[in-house]
């Protein structure tokens, strides 16, 4: 048992104030846990693409002040009531689509979206409705897609978290969080990309270049990255991107992406990804897909009142347009296999991490999602 256990702990956090502010780090207390949930010490955390959009001001479900953070690995500190998921000094992974394995959603087995705690998730505190963390001065702070990693201690429902193996370093297991796990699951779970078939990837973020290993790694004829960054090029290749299309430098007077990718790809693409979160870049996405059978997923997060158009005859000609969240990765169940997939080398986690900073340095670290040189920036407390 922990010197801790049942009892608050102050201890480092990044509070986000308002939108489009800096992050102010400062001591901030962690409440022990309730019944059904369980105290982390991060011990990493990546900053994603989704933690900038939040910060942003346009998300929806936006709250302040709120701890932000998805992307993150650590270790139990302690457990409440009726937790038997993790148990104390488990290495554990916090998970933003929980997987309860009881409600309507997880027995479905159609979908990865779980419906136990997605509804107080949103609201920005734990399932019985109140937050676990608190200014010195006793003023609540808001919970973050259910996992507010970027503390040095977090509070997350059981079904928000999973254990894993403590042979797989815990810097690359924080990674698993989001990004990677959300492209590689889009790549070989929601699209189950056979060998041979096409594939094209908008936005070479971590999100896109994992779709890029999941594509490569089932044997795709052809993966096409199209970034408007030409820095992304060598990421691309290196994740086994077979082209790289620079719309802003690669396109002919009159050529629009659409016709560049369907004349690379004798008619369109099986597969596209849009990694973007661009509402004009996802039509593009849609509209390269092969007539007849072409998918295409959307995984980008569009700002709040953004909406997706195209013409219905794109759909009737037998184009589907999808989305996935998480990858449709089941965080509790298929955690295991990704971690077994990096230990065999077969999934690439360590060749994302291009920055490391300490704790305190998180605003250079929203920052350096800005280069087109990073693809994650990992934090260590
Ligand atoms: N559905 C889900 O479950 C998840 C969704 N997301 C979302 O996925 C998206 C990608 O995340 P992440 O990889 O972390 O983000 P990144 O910002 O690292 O990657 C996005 C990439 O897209 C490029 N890009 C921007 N505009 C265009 C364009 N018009 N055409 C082609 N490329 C473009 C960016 O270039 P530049 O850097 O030069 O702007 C960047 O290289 C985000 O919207 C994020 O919120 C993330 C995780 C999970
Ligand atoms: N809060 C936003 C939607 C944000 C969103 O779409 N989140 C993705 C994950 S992004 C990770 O980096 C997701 O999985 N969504 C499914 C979910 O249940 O949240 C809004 O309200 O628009
Ligand atoms: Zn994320
Ligand atoms: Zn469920």
């Amino acid at each position: 048992m922990s010197s801790t256990q049942g009892k608050a702990i102050q201890c480092k956090a990044a509070v986000a104030y308002e939108a489009k502010k800096p992050l102010v780090v400062q001591d901030v207390i962690v409440d022990a846990p309730k019944a059904h949930e369980v105290r982390i010490k991060i011990m990493n955390t990546a900053i994603c693409h989704t933690d900038a959009y939040t910060l942003s001001g346009v998300d929806p479900e936006g709250l302040f002040p709120c701890i932000l953070g998805h992307e993150g690995s650590g270790i139990v500190e302690s457990i409440g009531e009726g937790v038997t998921s993790v148990k104390v000094g488990d290495h554990v992974i916090p998970l933003y689509t929980a997987e309860c394995q009881k409600c309507k959603f997880c027995k479905s087995g159609k979908t990865n979206l779980c419906g136990a705690v997605r509804e107080t998730q949103g609201k920005g505190v734990m399932p019985d409705g109140t937050s676990r963390f608190h200014t010195l001065e006793g003023k609540d702070i808001f919970h973050f897609m259910g996992c507010s990693t970027f503390s040095e201690y977090t509070v997350v429902a059981d079904v928000s978290v999973v254990a894993i193996d403590k042979k797989v370093s815990l810097e690359p297991a924080s990674l698993l969080g989001c990004g990677v796990t959300t492209g590689f699951g889009a790549a070989v779970k929601a699209a189950n990309v056979q060998k041979g078939d096409t594939v094209a990837v908008f936005g070479a973020g971590t999100v896109g270049l994992s779709v890029v290993q999941g594509a490569r790694m089932r044997g795709c004829s052809k993966v096409i990255v199209v970034d408007i960054n030409d820095e992304k090029k060598q990421f691309s290749y290196d994740f086994g991107a077979t082209d790289f299309v620079n719309p802003m430098t690669d396109l002919k007077d009159g050529e629009t992406i659409v016709n560049k990718l369907i004349s690379m790809t004798d008619g369109g693409l099986d597969y596209t990804f849009d990694c973007t979160g661009n509402v004009h870049v996802m039509r593009n996405a849609l509209e390269a897909c092969h007539k007849g059978w072409g998918q295409s997923f959307i995984i980008g997060v569009a700002a709040a009142g953004q909406e997706i158009s195209t013409r219905p005859f794109q759909l009737v000609t037998g184009r589907v347009w999808r989305g996935t969240a998480f990858g449709d990765i089941k965080g509790r169940t298929d955690m295991p296999q990704l971690l077994d997939d990096y230990e065999k080398g077969l999934l690439k986690i360590d060749e994302f991490i291009t920055h490391r900073r300490q704790f305190d340095e998180i605003n250079d670290g929203f920052e350096d999602l800005h280069m087109g040189t990073c693809l994650r920036t990992v934090l260590k407390f």
